[in-house]
């Protein structure tokens, strides 16, 4: 039953009518044969490490606000931290990525993937120290948003910079080595806030020391080069054919799948540039900082008119939105709350079982995307997630949940009544992690697979900020839910958006694990593509077998 796929196109376009003469240009023959590759070189590995520096500091930013918070103590304004004083540092960051992710969209197409990937090192560099010599409340808020406007560009540029280096049959392994970045940043920076949560002003260095991998990164980047696919954009084709030979590695056969890439991105950028010249005013001008902006609002109008863009920025929005609305990252910013509440003696080193768990299963995700499919491993594993967070719904019933902090700090695991209970809810918890990690907390990052090259990059920072939105409002409304429909009712929301998260992808997302990333385009131009989808994966999978 998981891979039938939805039968007709939700979406009928007029425009995917009215495209259809350049669309026939995407048929199989164009299709570059990229069986031939055994494994991804060690250039590409190189570059994907590097880049995932910046996935290290998004993962260990957001991660170590929860010891932050905690050890501060009065060295702030010289009071104790209100709760308005904790939401306003904690949501400052993701506001803040917010707005930084599509305006970073649009830099990255003028300025290139990698200048972007530098603007967010210097960001990082600056929010970090800033937040470690801070004095005040308003201090700390600064610094926060300085960090989330690194961690909003570098979100959705990272990815991006991978995903466009990568030969597709190891796109998904590759992509996902960020989200391995990511979560390896938060257990990293859980430990590093266990172990300073006891030195005075230990704060400091836990924010401080994020500084040290941006400032190293910073300096490889120069040896880093431009994708290929932005420098053909750039008119640099030589560059491009030098960065993809050493990315596909020697030898002739490798040679004439490198001229294929080379040849099929020429060809998009031509159709796209032929497209824009039709559509395109000509009373508008064409040079000057007037003609760029004239391009970005062409931009952001096609990633909404053209059907396959449309498309493809409905998934993508539609996945980030539910990766952050499933609710995984209430546990992040506050499963030591939530153990403490049902009375477990030691919630921080309880809650690192969560950012160990996460990591642990995004390497079974990093082994398996690409054999699995990103369809199919969403598919078998958000039930995964139902199941977890069923259970913890259910459990919450069964424990006496106490209603004064003195009473959490006073209780602990032996003493509480239903000894069972809170193991269950961690046990729950864990299933939950897992199945998340496995596919919901990394398929998403695959966004920029998604766009055509015309409007990867708007497309992708679009989506990176329907994540960081729906990030900010899980922060804001889980403890106000957890008072208001209790934590049994907080976590069956969470249950539900799952399984309507199962449903929509079992309707609109195709599968597109092995196909170059300009054959995905084709895939949406005229509806879903489910079908056609997961018939040639399944061709694929029966060929490699
Ligand atoms: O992919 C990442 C990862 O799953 C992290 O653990 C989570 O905190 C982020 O919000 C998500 O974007």
């Amino acid at each position: 039953m998981i891979d039938t796929p939805a039968d007709a196109p939700l979406l009928h376009d007029s425009d995917a009518d009215s495209h259809r003469s350049s669309l026939d240009s995407y048929d199989s023959s164009d299709a570059v044969d990229e069986s031939a590759l055994v494994s991804p070189g060690i250039f590409i590995w190189v570059l994907t490490f590097c880049a995932g520096v910046s996935g290290l500091l998004f993962g260990y930013d957001t991660g170590v606000i929860s010891s932050t918070l905690v050890s501060i103590g009065s060295d702030l304004s010289s009071r104790s931290l209100t709760t308005l004083d904790k939401s306003l540092i904690t949501s400052a960051t993701s506001l803040f990525a917010l707005i930084a992710s599509p305006l970073t969209g649009v830099l990255a197409d003028s300025w290139g993937r990698k200048k972007v990937i530098l603007l967010a090192d210097i960001l990082f560099v600056v929010g970090a120290l800033w937040q470690a010599w801070s004095g005040t409340v308003w201090g700390m808020i600064v610094g926060r948003s300085i960090v989330g406007l690194a961690v909003g560009s570098a979100s959705f540029v990272v990815p991006l910079y991978i995903s466009e280096l990568s030969p597709s049959p190891f796109r998904g392994r590759l992509v996902t080595v960020a989200s391995l970045f990511i979560t390896g940043g938060q257990v990293v920076s859980y430990i590093i806030g266990w172990l300073f949560s006891t030195h005075p002003h230990g704060w400091r260095w836990m924010v401080g020391l994020g500084a040290a991998p941006a400032t190293i990164q910073f300096l490889i980047l120069e040896f880093m080069p431009e994708t290929p696919r932005w420098l053909v954009k750039a008119n640099q084709k030589d560059r491009a054919k030098q960065v993809l030979l050493r990315v596909y590695g020697g030898g002739d056969e490798i040679k004439q799948m490198v001229d294929a890439v080379l040849r099929r991105v020429e060809k998009e950028i031509m159709e796209e540039e032929e497209a824009a010249g039709e559509r395109s005013n000509p009373e508008l001008p064409k040079t000057g900082w007037r003609g760029r902006m004239a391009k970005v609002n062409d931009g952001f109008a096609q990633v909404v008119a053209v059907g396959g863009n449309r498309r493809a920025l409905i998934i993508a929005c539609m996945l980030q939105g539910f990766q952050q609305l499933c609710g995984f990252n209430s546990l992040m910013y506050f499963s030591a709350t939530i153990f403490a509440l049902v009375g477990f003696q030691s919630p921080t080193l309880t809650s690192l079982s969560i950012a160990l768990t996460n990591f642990a299963f995004t390497l079974v995700a990093f082994h398996s995307i690409d054999r699995i499919g990103r369809r199919r491993i969403l598919l078998y594993s958000v039930p995964i997630m139902v199941i977890g967070l069923g259970l913890c719904s259910v459990a919450f019933n069964f424990v006496d949940i106490p209603t004064h902090e003195s009473s959490v700090a006073t209780r602990g695991i032996d003493n509480a009544g239903t000894r069972a209970w809170p193991l269950i809810i961690l046990i729950a918890m864990i299933v939950y992690v897992a199945g998340y990690a496995i596919g919901m907390g990394n398929v998403p990052w695959q966004q920029s697979e998604l766009f055509p090259l015309s409007v990867r990059s708007i497309g992708s920072g679009l989506a990176t900020a329907t994540n960081w939105g729906s990030n900010f409002l899980v922060g804001l409304t889980f403890l106000p839910m957890m008072d208001l429909f209790t934590p049994m009712g907080t976590f069956a929301v969470y249950t539900g958006v799952c399984i309507a998260c199962w449903f929509t992808v079992w309707r609109i997302y195709p599968e597109t694990c092995g196909l170059s990333l300009e054959e995905v385009g084709g895939l949406l131009r005229d509806g879903w593509g489910v079908e056609e989808s997961v018939r040639k994966a399944g061709e694929r999978m029966r060929e490699r077998r």
